[in-house]
This record gives structure tokens, sequence and C-alpha cells, in this order.
């Protein structure tokens, strides 16, 4: 698991350290392991051009020892000081001590074989300051190591409100930040690496499950299970309109380890037709037979809003995704309020801003909006439905409205496919059948919907729906090793 601590946890661990450690030991113990990671990244350092980005705090005095270290190797350490007056006094020290010199050529950007984002950490806010911006457009010859985040992504919610250091490389101190999981800031974080520091951390504000997390929580039959005891699923999905939403939830459906599947609604035909093993009835979910579990709303079209109402008065878990949560979106969080099992929200932007639409009775916000701060639209959303809520996009957010988030490593663009949501919510929902909890039946929904969809593009192909749902087994499979 990876696992993420915010900034006020992060300095209150480092609190506790320092007053026990002589000054400056955990700065060297940072400088350290980004001066090692930067020497694996370097065909050799003796000899190499390495140029140093400092800013004014902690995080340029790392990126200034850092630079040092190289420089007693052998590297050619420049370093472009950007707030002169209040670098970091010690490291700049230690760097000219070592050989290195100070600059303000910014061609040393392009000629440099390898880059230090020291500008700022987790002090940052607000995206770089003017005289910073220059680098994020410069040409680049070598890797850019992010020193703790890429200077401009906010280190607590991955948002961007400015310009940002894309980094090829993020060496993170003690714990990862909960920007560097969740985009748009991962993307401009690359490949993270942790360096240990000694720090003793809280739980951690937001996971990132892993495929061991995962194996030791996915539902296996015993020899005593039978198909009702491993939990039966409630599909009410599709319409006369559209069929296919039916079929591609069920197909998650009958992949994600429920005994059985059964579906509710107008495309029992079309069904059956493709997945003879389903059971099926014609009716809304209060005519159909015993599940533990529904799933309700994709495809459901103008019958959303009885399959809405008829699931949400049953006593098993429900999921609303799709027109389901159009339909919730005109009631808001009252619609809820007598379940007496939980329920899970599975939207993506735009149906996250119906939903709090919903909640406001103001105007929907811009769903780009709500993707640019992805926890704290998930975490909004918990809480005012009570409900958990899996925010779907570039990087799917779960949140559980007791606060505790999870946000999901696998995945791949090409997941944005008609229909592909539709078979994450038959296969999230057959999860909760088979016992899982809301929040872990997301998780495990996302992380192995992720993985399929990458499998099933393997190559840089494009991918239907139905192939992310073949592909399912296989990620399972993966998973357990
Ligand atoms: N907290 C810890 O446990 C440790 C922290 N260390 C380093 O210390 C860093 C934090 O240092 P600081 O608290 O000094 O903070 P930073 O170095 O992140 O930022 C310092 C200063 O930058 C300025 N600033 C803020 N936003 C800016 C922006 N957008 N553009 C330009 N300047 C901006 C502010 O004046 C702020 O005081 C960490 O990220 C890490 O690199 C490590 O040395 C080891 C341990
Ligand atoms: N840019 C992206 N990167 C990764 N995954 C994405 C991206 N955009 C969408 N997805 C994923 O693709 C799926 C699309 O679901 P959804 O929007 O409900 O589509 P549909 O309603 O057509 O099935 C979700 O799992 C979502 O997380
Ligand atoms: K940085």
């Amino acid at each position: 698991m990876r696992r993420a601590h915010t900034v006020q946890q992060v300095r209150a661990a480092e609190a506790v350290l320092m007053a026990r450690l002589p000054e400056g030991t955990l700065m060297q113990r940072a400088a350290a392991g980004l001066a090692a990671t930067c020497a694996r990244l370097l065909p050799r350092v003796y000899g190499s051009r390495v140029l140093v980005l400092a800013g004014s705090g902690d995080n340029g005095g790392d990126a200034l020892h850092a630079g040092a270290l190289l420089a007693r190797r052998g590297a050619s350490v420049r370093a472009v000081l950007l707030a002169p007056e209040r670098v970091h006094a010690a490291g700049l020290a230690a760097l000219l001590a070592a050989g290195g010199r100070v600059t303000a050529d910014q061609g040393e950007f392009g000629r440099a074989d390898l880059v230090l984002d020291g500008i700022v950490g987790i002090g940052g806010r607000g995206g770089l300051r003017p005289e910073a911006q220059p680098y994020a457009a410069l040409e680049r010859r070598g890797p850019v190591v992010a020193v703790d985040v890429p200077s401009g992504v906010d280190p607590d919610t991955g948002e961007v409100p400015g310009v940002a250091l894309r980094a090829d490389v993020t060496v993170a101190f003690g714990t990862y930040k909960p920007g560097l999981l969740v985009d748009p800031g991962a993307s401009y974080a690359g490949v993270v690496h942790l360096v240990d520091i000694g720090l003793t951390l809280p739980e951690p504000a937001v996971q990132a499950w892993q495929h061991a997390d995962l194996a030791a929580l996915l539902p296996a039959p015993s020899a005593e299970s039978d198909k009702y005891r491993r939990g039966v699923v409630g599909i009410a999905a599709g319409s006369a309109r559209y069929p296919g939403a039916a079929v591609l939830a069920v197909a998650g459906a009958l992949r994600g380890g429920a005994g059985a599947v059964r579906y509710a609604g107008r495309a029992a035909e079309e069904v059956v037709r493709r997945f003879p093993e389903t059971l099926v009835s014609e009716g809304g979910p209060a005519a159909a037979g015993r599940v533990q579990a529904w799933v309700v709303g994709p495809g459901s079209g103008e019958g959303a809003a009885q399959a809405l109402a008829e699931a949400l008065a049953s006593p098993v878990p429900v999921l609303v995704d799709a027109d389901g949560l159009t339909e919730l979106a005109r009631t808001g969080p009252a619609a809820l309020a007598g379940r007496t099992a939980p329920t899970l929200l599975t939207p993506h932007t735009g149906e996250a801003a119906r939903l709090l639409a919903g909640v406001s009775g103001q105007a929907p916000p811009a769903a780009d909006d709500l993707a640019a701060a992805r926890l704290a639209t998930a975490r909004r959303l918990a809480a005012a439905y009570r409900a958990t809520v899996l925010l779907k996009g570039s990087t799917t957010v779960i949140a559980a409205p007791g606060g505790a988030v999870r946000v999901n490593p696998t995945g791949t663009p090409w997941l944005a496919t008609a229909g592909s949501g539709d078979v994450l919510a038959g296969l999230a929902g057959s999860l909760l059948a088979a016992g899982l909890d809301p929040l872990d039946a997301a998780t495990a929904a996302a992380y192995l919907h992720g993985l399929a969809g990458r499998e099933a593009s393997a190559g840089g192909v494009p991918v239907t729906a139905t192939e992310v749902a073949r592909a399912l087994p296989g990620a399972w499979g993966a998973v357990r090793g």
C-alpha cells in the first residue's frame, strides 16, 4: 500500500524527530537519498552537468546539499537561486565548498544532464511564482528530478493552481503526499521514489492500494460455498433504448465474484442472449427475487426514477450510477435519508456536478473545475450524501462518508470509452453482493477495471467496453499472483 500524508501530518512527525536529533540531520538524510537517486539516473556522475533550481526554503536546502554530494563525486553542478537573499545558507555553503557554482544563466537548464527542482516543497502554495515560471516551458536534455514535490503542485490536493514544473522523477521524503497520487498533480510527478528519513507517521490521509492489499480482500469460494452464499447481485440497468448498458453491466457483474447475477429491466432478452447464465425478470427491483446488492442506473433512461426508488427502498447495499445519479441529483441527499444499508455512488465529474447542485440548489459547478479538484469533490459528495463515492476520471478517487480516502493507481485513458463505466458498475455491485463493504468494493472494482483496461489496451490500442469486461479474469489472476 502506498500511504500519503498531509503537510500538517508530515510537519508534526518532523517536529517530534527534530527535537531528538542534532540540527540538520533530517536534511542530510533527505539530501543523501536524493543524491543517490540522481546518481542512478545519470550514466555516470563524474563529468555530468547538474543544475539545481533552489528556492528560498528547506526544499532548496535539500537540493543544494544533494548538489554538493554530486559535486564531490565529480559532477559539474550549477545552482540558480530563485530568491538569493533568502537562500538556504548552509546548503549554499556546502555546494560552494564542494566546487559548485551559482549561475543566473537560464540556458544551463537545456544543457544539464539532470535538473534538481528544489524551488518549493511542502511549503509551496499557489503555483510557481513569476521568476520560476520560464523553467516550466524550457526545452530539457536530461531528466528533471523533483525534490519532495514537483514545484507548483499542491502537496495536499494534487491541484495545480497555476504553472508547475513537470518532473520525470520525484523523490519524496518520508511519505507520499496526496498530490503525488492524484491528478493533475500526479501527472507532474513522474515516477515517485520514496526516501525513508525515519519519520513516525499517523494513519495516512490517503491510501493507494497495490496488488497485495487487494489479493487479501478479493472474495474466493470455499468448499461450503453455494451460489447464494457467494452473493446474488441485482442489475437494474438498460432500457428498450439502451439495451447495451444492461449487457455491459451484467458482463462486469459476472466477473465480480458474486455467485449469481439477477437482471431486472427492459433488456432481458438481449441480456440472456449474450449471457444465458443470468437470471432475468422484466419488472423492476421490487418485483425481482432476493439479492444481496443492487446496481441501478446504467442506461436506465426514463425508467431510472422508478428503478432507483425501488432499489433504495430495499434493505441491501445499492450502487447508483449514470441515469440513477441524474435522478438522485433531482432529489438530493434526502432520497438516501431512510436507508438502512450503505449506498455507493459512482459519478464521473459531470454527474458529480449535478449531485452537488442537488445539494446546493444552485447551478451545477463546471465539471472541469471538479476534475481539477478531485479529492475535494469526492470528499464533499461523500459528506453531503453520507454515501461512499467513487469519482471516475483520470485518477479515480474513492471517499467514504467517515473520511477514509483511497486513490486508484491502475487505469489508462483508453478506458474513456462508451460503456466502460457500465462494466465498472456491474463489477463493483458484484463485489458488494459478495460481501465487501462499499469502500473495499469500490477500491477493488476500480483497481481490477483499471488493470483490465491496461491489459486490453496493451501496446497502445483502442479498447471497447466489452473487451475490458473480457480482460477482467486476467486482472483477477494478476492480482492473485
Ligand atoms: N518536513 C520534513 O519532514 C522535512 C522537510 N524537508 C524539506 O523541507 C521542505 C519544506 O521546506 P519549507 O518549509 O522551508 O518550505 P518550502 O521550501 O517548500 O517553501 C519555502 C518558501 O517558499 C516560498 N513559497 C511558497 N510558495 C511558493 C511558490 N509557489 N513559489 C515560490 N516560492 C514559494 C514561501 O516563502 C515559503 O516560505 C520539504 O518539502 C522537504 O524538501 C527535508 O529537508 C527533510 C524533512
Ligand atoms: N482520462 C482518463 N484516464 C483514465 N481513466 C479514465 C479517463 N477518463 C475516463 N476514465 C475511466 O473510464 C471509465 C468511463 O466511465 P464513464 O464515464 O461512466 O463512461 P460510460 O458512461 O460511457 O460507461 C471510468 O472507469 C473512468 O474512470
Ligand atoms: K520541489
